[in-house]
């Protein structure tokens, strides 16, 4: 069954400023949305938010029309940067990790990733380049079987060409009816794999329209149309 994210009358405030606004968003799987917005738009906040990682949040958050946050957590698998994990721990200790903890981290699914990604098992996370140890938060992340994917900047530290490797190999990473939230500033890479646009602006959600809708009705790539937005209120401001 595909997977729908329901989001109504969210209002997020952290330490008195507002955060996020009346936001209220409706995702159906099988499909890539981009969430895109400016440093400090609040693209991180939602996706934590969504995962349950950040509370007090007013409105409400459904999975499959199911609120209980308990099994809301269950159903996603969010690019979590391994704060929580110690330095001195081996990419395979932290492998090990997340397959005693998530019944569903598909093993086989981490190797293949991994090895296409060259990751080193044996390394320890102290000596990973920014890079490397988003290579392996990726690999972490798709290896759980779940109904939605939260995967924030994934790519910010990884250079171009492997960035374009692993743009070009998530639609088959992605399970079939799962729903992938991507937030990214290398908008014109992601743009060709995502299906749908959801841009926050004054902590609001500006829009949320299929691709293919924008690249019709403005006649400009969705890096020029997500420009344009904020640039015409650079403009009037
Ligand atoms: N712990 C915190 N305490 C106070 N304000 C915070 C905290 N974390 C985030 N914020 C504020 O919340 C707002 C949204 O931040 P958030 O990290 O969600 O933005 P973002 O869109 O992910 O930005 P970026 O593209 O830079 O990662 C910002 O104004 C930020 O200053």
């Amino acid at each position: 069954m595909a997977t729908t994210l329901k989001i109504e009358q969210l209002n997020y405030r952290k330490n008195l400023k507002k955060i996020l606004t009346d936001v209220s968003l409706s995702l159906s799987g099988n499909k890539i949305i981009g969430l895109l917005g400016e440093n400090g738009a609040g693209k991180t906040t939602l996706m934590r938010l969504i995962a349950g990682l950040a509370k007090n949040a007013r409105g409400t958050i459904t999975i499959n029309g199911d609120s209980n946050l308990a099994n809301r957590k269950s159903l996603i698998s969010y690019s979590d940067p391994l704060g929580g994990i110690a330095t001195n721990q081996r990419i395979s200790d932290v492998k090990r990790f997340y397959s005693k903890v998530y019944p569903d981290f598909d093993e086989q699914k981490y190797t293949q990733m991994a090895t296409f990604l060259k990751l080193d098992e044996s390394q320890r996370l102290s000596a990973l380049s920014k890079g490397t140890r988003e290579k392996l938060v990726i690999s972490l992340t798709l290896a759980r079987q779940t109904s939605i994917y939260l995967l924030d900047e994934p790519f910010s530290g990884i250079d171009s060409m492997s960035r374009k490797k692993i743009i070009n190999s998530i639609i088959q990473w992605k399970p079939a009816d799962s729903l992938m939230i991507i937030s990214d500033h290398y908008v014109s890479e992601i743009a060709p794999i995502l299906d749908e646009i959801v841009i926050i602006k004054d902590d609001k959600i500006a829009v949320h329209k299929a691709a293919d809708e924008i690249r019709e009705e403005s006649g400009q790539s969705i890096e020029d149309y997500y420009e344009g937005l904020y640039g015409e209120a650079d403009i009037n401001d």
